[in-house]
């Protein structure tokens, strides 16, 4: 086991789904998995591998924030050989454009987390998507929506920024009101470390994110709602982590 994940070496599989929450990826392994097996109970932070379509994949969480994401990153690429990483997380949306329930398709992320600007130096640098897995998603997001539609709960799907926040009550709203000027969609806590580490790990990653609640007009989802949508997403996570129309 590795000092935070207690998986034997070929417990985890190549394709994970990465959830903030460690109880949505208990309830994404029960709900969608076939055989769901638990290799990781460390700290509550839940892990899971079992097959969907016949094809084997992990749920792992990963905590809330940069430096916790971090850590189950690391060590999912340095210990476990993963080669695919797919968060399905929550975010506040920014953008009047966004509804509640829509997702978000991350094809980068903006941050006011020091973790970069230690890393370089206090340089600039551009974390982004896995492109291949980002068109794979966008395709997925097509097909669900369309299946979607019959039963009038069609999400809305958008590509574009998030802004990994390491605040969740942010002492200065205005940042975030500058980053909605500067065209970003919605606010998570993670995305830019998937894929600044993704990258450095010369692995893939790729951030999803239904719009949970609504930050400039305050709507919230219920929980059953933001079951109802979270299936959406873990759904085109899915297809495109594992190559699957
Ligand atoms: O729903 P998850 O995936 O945890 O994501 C969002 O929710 C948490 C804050 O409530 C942060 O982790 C944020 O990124
Ligand atoms: O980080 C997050 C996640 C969901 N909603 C928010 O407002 N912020």
């Amino acid at each position: 086991m590795s000092t935070h994940i207690g998986a034997q070496p070929g417990d985890v599989a190549p394709v994970v789904l990465m959830p903030g929450d460690p109880l949505r990826a208990k309830w994404i392994a029960e709900t969608f998995l076939d055989d769901p097996h638990c290799y990781s109970v460390v700290r509550g932070m839940y892990g899971y591998t079992g097959t969907w379509r016949g094809e084997r994949v992990s749920i792992q969480g990963s905590g809330m924030g940069q430096p916790s994401a971090s850590i189950y990153l690391h060590e999912l690429f340095s210990e476990y050989d993963v080669d695919t990483v797919i968060r399905v997380g929550s975010c506040g949306g920014l953008s009047e454009k966004l509804k509640l329930r829509d997702l978000v398709l991350a094809s980068g992320a903006c941050t006011d987390s020091s973790m970069n600007r230690i890393r370089f130096d206090g340089w600039d640098y551009a974390p982004v998507a896995d492109f291949g897995l980002l068109s794979a998603a966008y395709d997925a997001s097509v097909r669900v929506a369309e299946e979607a539609r019959e039963t009038g709960q069609e999400p809305g799907v958008h590509v574009g920024l998030l802004f990994s926040s390491d605040s969740f009550y942010h002492p200065k709203p205005e940042v975030t009101a500058r980053m909605v000027e500067h065209g970003v969609l919605a606010v998570e806590m993670e995305a830019s470390a998937f894929y600044t580490l993704a990258a450095r790990f010369g692995r893939r990653a790729l951030t999803i994110c239904t719009v949970a609640d609504h930050v400039v007009t305050g709507e919230e989802t219920t929980a059953e709602e933001r079951q109802q949508t979270f299936s959406h997403m873990v759904e085109i996570a899915l297809r495109a982590g594992l190559s699957q129309p």
